[in-house]
């Protein structure tokens, strides 16, 4: 695992947005991106880059500026400087059109629900799939739903759910699959979520701190789960977490986020 500082330039990418998409170039690269929350600087010079093949973690404690990292590259927020690239074009993200470009994203302990079994979870937010009066509308309808939603799924109905078993069995959790969330050790609930989250086939996995709440040997567990991911789908995974010790376990390269947001005009790097 290779240890980076934040503020290690990458090249520019040149703004020149190619006809193709080439997988030799980074899925997706960030360089020099600032985003603001109302005055507070929450995101500051921020430069990396996710290769094909590759898990790269950022760490850092509270507060850092992950979620706010999440939401400027899947669109929810606006970076008011910086340029962000994917596999060389310059890309303006927007959330409905996540999937369709390929990339996934897990949300800290959203959307996992007891009642439906495991494999009904894995399914929950897919198109097709109908609705189980255990989940109100509402949540049904809610975010997970817009990240992982229509155009990007190939496949519907009984081939969908075995694709689910299938994703299940990778993560080796396919026992499980038709017991009731509720009734499975708490140990295997990342794994659900990881599971919907590739049911999408994304090319980019988004991971928001995996390993939250989990004991050790869970999150150990998980981080080799992780590790292992990039192959056809995801090709890569950027994930944040709080936890260097996962990180470290999980990631080709880790990069730290140490500094403390600031107000207004005076930003300053991470
Ligand atoms: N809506 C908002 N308006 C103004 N400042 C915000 C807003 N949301 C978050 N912040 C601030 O921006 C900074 C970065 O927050 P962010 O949630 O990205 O950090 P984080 O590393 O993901 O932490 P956590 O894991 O606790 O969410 C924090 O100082 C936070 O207080």
């Amino acid at each position: 695992m290779a240890l980076m500082s934040s503020d290690q330039a990458v090249p520019t990418a040149t703004g020149t947005r190619p006809t193709g998409s080439d997988t030799r170039l980074p899925v997706l690269r960030l360089a020099n991106v600032r985003t603001r929350l109302g005055t507070t600087v929450a995101l500051s010079t921020l430069s990396l880059s996710v290769e094909s093949g590759q898990v790269v973690g950022v760490v850092g404690p509270d507060g850092v500026g992950k979620s706010t990292l999440f939401n400027t590259v899947c669109g929810f927020v606006r970076p008011e400087a910086g340029e962000i690239t994917w596999r060389g074009a310059a890309l303006r993200p927007r959330p409905h059109r996540l999937t369709t470009m390929g990339v996934a994203r897990t949300l800290q302990g959203v959307g996992l629900y007891g009642g439906l079994t495991v494999l009904e979870n894995v399914l929950v937010g897919s198109p097709g799939v109908p609705r189980v009066p255990a989940v109100p509308a509402g949540r049904q309808a809610g975010i997970g739903v817009a990240l992982f939603g229509a155009t990007r799924f190939r496949v519907q109905g009984p081939a969908l759910r075995e694709l689910a078993r299938d994703h299940l069995s990778r993560l080796g959790a396919a026992e499980y699959a038709d017991a009731d969330l509720a009734a499975v050790p708490a140990s295997l609930h990342g794994r659900v979520v990881l599971a919907r989250a590739l049911l999408a086939g994304p090319e980019l996995l988004l991971l928001d701190d995996p390993a939250v709440g989990m004991g050790a040997a869970t999150a150990a567990a998980l981080a080799g789960l992780v590790r292992d991911l990039p192959s056809g789908s995801p090709n890569a995974v950027l994930l944040a977490t709080a936890d260097f010790e996962f990180a470290q376990r999980a990631c080709d390269q880790v990069l730290q986020l140490d500094g403390e947001p600031s107000d207004a005009a005076g930003g300053h790097g991470h």
